[in-house]
């Protein structure tokens, strides 16, 4: 991909205050995750996320997070929260996750071997892109923890993000390396599950800023 002009889109996750979802907005991250994940300690009840909703900037996507939700607990928070964008870390397929009639990022586990791209790419014909995890299939999100960017595929066929244990200390590296579509973080803006960090936020959208700036030189002489 021509990296001149390109901004990589910045996802927080996790979100359970509105003033967190205020702040991440002002500093420009373009998505802004809510998670309904049963083993979750940043889960939170769709009419929570229909509050917080209401503290979302024009034109930035309110993100739902399921792994493996019954349908009904989907459409709930469909009907009452109306994300832009779903993401499923679970065992959810292609059918079940494109019914809502909504975009979605379908959770590739890189904690074990992954499909061959192209494999992927059948599986889940309808998924707008994927998310590249650090956790194995059967495993929570959120961990915290990274996995080894050079085991990403080179020919995976569609948009991706890079998740799992971002932090500003590595968002700079994560993609200068990796040039993923998007990064999505949670534990690594945080003090505590849930309860975000205004320093920590800036600091990882001034990280990938500087490294959008760096990955191209034309970009580089532009920034
Ligand atoms: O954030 C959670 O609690 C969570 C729970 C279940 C599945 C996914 C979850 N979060 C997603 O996990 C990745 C990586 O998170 P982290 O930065 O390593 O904490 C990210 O996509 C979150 O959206």
């Amino acid at each position: 991909m021509n990296r001149t002009l390109f901004r990589t889109r910045i996802k927080f996750c996790g979100f359970t205050r509105p003033g967190d979802v205020r702040l991440a907005c002002e500093l420009g991250v373009d998505g802004i995750g809510f998670v309904f994940a049963h083993k979750s300690p940043r889960r939170i009840a769709p009419e929570e996320a229909r509050a917080m909703r209401q503290a979302l900037a024009p034109l930035v996507d309110a993100v739902a997070l399921f792994q493996d939700n019954s349908l009904d607990e989907v459409r709930d928070v469909v009907r009452q929260v109306r994300p832009s964008l779903l993401q499923f870390h679970g065992t959810e397929d292609d059918a079940f996750c494109r019914s809502f009639g909504l975009p979605y990022l379908k959770v590739v586990p890189m904690g074990e071997e992954i499909m061959a791209p192209h494999y992927l790419q059948l599986r889940f014909p309808g998924a707008a892109g994927f998310l590249l995890d650090s956790h194995r299939a059967g495993e929570s999100g959120g961990s915290g923890k990274t996995f080894d960017w050079s085991r990403i595929p080179k020919d995976l066929q569609k948009p991706y993000a890079l998740a799992g244990g971002l932090t500003p200390e590595n968002a700079f590296e994560a993609v200068t390396v990796a040039t993923p579509w998007a990064v999505d973080v949670s534990s690594g803006i945080e003090v505590e599950p849930g309860i975000k960090d205004g320093d920590k936020m800036r600091r990882f959208v001034e990280e990938v800023r500087r490294a959008d700036c760096h990955t191209d030189a034309a970009t580089a002489a532009a920034c």
